[in-house]
């Protein structure tokens, strides 16, 4: 008994503490007026020794190193190591993608914003979010997602995240939107939630999940907090059936989209599978959205290919995902750190993204990866397990 009481107040300080050290150094690296900057004005006013210091709290999982120890280490420091990743590329992201940081399917004609936005509407659509629900969302970003999402149900979300200086630009920008009554966000790891058990009545999560180190362990999570009868939806990252981690080709890709993209390690879809069902979800639906003939796929921002164009408001973010984009950013990236106007360890960071970007596409191209394996899970009236 007295062990189990100290235990657990052991884990909770150092979790406190944690919490504390990641706050702090987000003002640090920030400064006072933390999230009100977007983009590249953000990116060029850090503080230049946090900036050097989360690069290397980032990088330093990533030394080439494919073997089990150092996997293991990747997934034992998944939240600091995710942490650090999203203190760098946010400004990146939101320059180079917008507020929302996921991908979305592409019909002819269709815009990027329309299209993003109509994944967004698809999800809450499946979980069946409807007015005055209350929601929570998984890893929420900067509040892209949930800002849609509250627009076009009417419903309230609480946002859950790691990241602070993400959570201080969602905070901001719900507030500039005047949404601030209907969202919320948190600062909080999604492996040890501490909302009370049964307290959503949906819960969605997009292109999160894959940060965590166990799937089993983040699930389980959610069905705690979800009411019984509560839908769960989600967007999982996920290897395909077709990845055979012993093939060094596939092994390759799956390396470039962890290491760009800050992911422990990238599980293939029956892991999936199995961690839903063995935390009690009844799966009601499961569809990798990017199992198909598309004739604009998914990845195409980050092809270069012209011809996937669909409209000319598109032009600036498709020159700044393109390959030659990603170029000019990184050489200008380059050239402002080399004169002290760019914090240091920004271009590291412009080279670890353009993995990311190589990775993508290789693994989405060879349908060895989706970025959209869509789950919708009801967690049962009556408890199954
Ligand atoms: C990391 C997870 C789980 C999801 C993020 C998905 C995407 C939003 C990002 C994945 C790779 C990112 C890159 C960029 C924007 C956001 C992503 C597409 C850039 C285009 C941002 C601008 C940089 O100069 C190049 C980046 C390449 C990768
Ligand atoms: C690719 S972003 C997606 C954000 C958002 N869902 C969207 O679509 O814009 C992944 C998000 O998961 C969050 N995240 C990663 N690990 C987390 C953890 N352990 N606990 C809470 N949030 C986490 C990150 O901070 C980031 O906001």
């Amino acid at each position: 008994m007295n062990t189990d009481s100290s235990s657990t107040a052991t884990i909770s300080t150092s979790s406190d503490n944690l919490r504390n050290r990641q706050a702090q150094f987000a003002k640090e690296l920030y400064g006072k007026d933390i999230g009100t900057k977007s983009g590249m004005s953000a990116l060029l006013s850090k503080n230049n020794d946090a900036q050097k210091e989360a690069v290397a709290k980032y990088l330093k999982h990533w030394d080439g190193k494919m073997d089990t120890e150092a996997e293991k280490r990747r997934l034992e420091d998944y939240n600091e190591s995710t942490h650090s990743y999203y203190n760098v590329v946010t400004d990146f992201y939101e320059y180079g993608w917008g507020s929302s940081f996921h991908f979305s399917r592409f019909y002819k004609g269709e815009n990027f914003q329309a299209s993003v936005a109509r994944h967004e509407h698809y999800l809450a659509y499946k979980a069946d979010i409807q007015k005055d629900d209350l929601v929570l969302d998984v890893g929420c970003g900067i509040g892209g997602p949930a800002r849609e999402i509250c627009r076009f149900t009417g419903c309230n979300i609480i946002g859950l995240n790691n990241n602070d200086y993400q959570l201080a630009k969602a905070t901001y920008y719900a507030k500039k939107f005047k949404l601030d009554d209907k969202l919320s966000f948190v600062k909080g790891d999604f492996m040890h939630m501490e909302f009370d058990p049964n307290t959503f009545d949906k819960v969605y999560a997009i292109e999160a999940t894959v940060h965590a180190p166990t799937l089993e362990g983040v699930y389980g999570e959610i069905y705690k907090v979800l009411k019984p009868g509560g839908i769960f939806a989600v967007y999982e990252w996920v290897m395909t059936d077709k990845y055979d981690p012993s093939n060094p080709e596939h092994r390759k890709i799956a390396y470039e989209i962890e290491l760009g993209d800050g992911i422990p390690k990238m599980y293939k879809k029956s892991v999936a599978v199995d961690a839903l069902n063995k935390v009690g979800f009844q799966i009601l639906e499961s569809e990798d959205l990017a199992d198909n003939d598309d004739e604009v796929p998914w990845y195409y921002p980050l092809t270069g290919e012209w011809k996937y164009v669909q409209t000319l408001s598109d032009l600036a973010t498709f020159f700044r995902t393109s390959f030659l984009g990603r170029k000019v950013t990184t050489g200008l990236v380059t050239l402002l750190e080399k004169v002290g106007v760019a914090p240091a360890g920004s271009a590291q960071v412009t080279y670890a993204l353009e993995e990311a970007a190589i990775g993508l596409v290789d693994g989405g191209r060879e349908k060895l990866f989706t970025p959209m394996m869509l789950f919708v899970a009801k967690k049962p009236l009556e408890k199954t397990k």
